[in-house]
C-alpha cells in the first residue's frame, strides 16, 4: 500500500463536499482532520461534526504560535488546519481526509506534493440553489456561495479527479474508485 495520502475534497461550495467526504470516509475508514474555524455553527450543523468552533482571539494565539499549517480568510472569519492534528494519522500510518477550498488545497498539495489527493466535486449553480433551500441554509449564504461559483469552478483543472455531484450513488462509486486507485 501506498501513502499515507491526505484527501482534500474540495469543489464548489454547497456541491455536497461535506456529505461526500463523511460517507466515504466512514466506509473506507479514512480519519477526518477537522479544520478550526471562527465562524459560529449554523443551525443546520451539528457541533463538533465539520469543524472546530473557536473564538477569534483563540485563532489568532494559535496562528501566533505558529500551529496551523494554513489558514483562509473567508468573508470576515478565519479558517485554518492545525499541523499537528493533520500530521497524527499520517505519521501512525493512517491516511486522512479534509475539505478545504482551493486555495487551502493548493498550499497543500504545493507542500505534500504527491501525497496530496485533491478530489473536486461541482454541481450547476442551479441544483447548489436548490440543495442548499432545502437543507435550510441562510439566504445570504447561499447568496454568497453562488456568486463565488465562476472563480471556484475553475480551480478542477488542477486537481487529480473531477466528479460531478449529481447523483449520490454514483458520485460515491466515482469516489470510491478514486480513492483506490492511489491505494
Ligand atoms: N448527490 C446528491 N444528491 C442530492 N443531494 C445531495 C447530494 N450530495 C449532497 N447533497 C445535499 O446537498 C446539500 C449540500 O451538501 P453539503 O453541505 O455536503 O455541501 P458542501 O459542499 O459541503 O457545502 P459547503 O460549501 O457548505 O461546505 C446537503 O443537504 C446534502 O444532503
Ligand atoms: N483554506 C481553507 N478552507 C477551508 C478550511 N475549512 C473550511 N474551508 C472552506 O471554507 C469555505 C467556507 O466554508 P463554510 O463551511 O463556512 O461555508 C468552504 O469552501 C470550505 O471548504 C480551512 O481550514 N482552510
Amino acid at each position: 500500500m501506498a501513502g499515507p495520502f491526505i484527501f482534500v475534497f474540495t469543489g464548489t461550495s454547497g456541491s455536497g463536499r461535506k456529505t461526500i467526504a463523511h460517507r466515504i470516509g466512514e466506509e473506507l475508514g479514512i480519519e477526518h482532520v477537522l479544520s478550526y474555524t471562527t465562524r459560529p455553527p449554523r443551525d443546520t450543523e451539528p457541533p463538533d461534526r465539520d469543524y472546530h468552533y473557536i473564538t477569534r482571539e483563540r485563532f489568532e494565539a494559535m496562528e501566533r504560535c505558529g500551529e496551523f499549517v494554513e489558514t483562509a480568510v473567508i468573508g470576515r472569519e478565519r479558517y485554518g488546519l492545525r499541523t499537528q492534528e493533520l500530521f497524527k494519522p499520517i505519521q501512525e500510518g493512517r491516511h486522512a481526509y479534509v475539505i478545504l477550498n482551493s486555495e487551502g488545497a493548493s498550499i497543500l498539495k504545493r507542500l505534500y506534493g504527491e501525497q496530496v489527493v485533491r478530489l473536486f466535486l461541482y454541481v450547476d449553480k442551479r441544483t447548489v440553489k436548490e440543495r442548499l433551500e432545502t437543507k435550510g441554509m441562510p439566504v445570504d449564504v447561499i447568496d454568497r456561495y453562488l456568486g463565488l461559483y465562476t472563480e471556484e469552478v475553475v480551480y478542477r483543472k488542477q486537481c487529480e479527479h473531477v466528479i460531478e455531484n449529481m447523483t449520490m450513488n454514483r458520485s460515491l462509486e466515482q469516489i470510491r474508485t478514486a480513492i483506490q486507485s492511489h491505494l
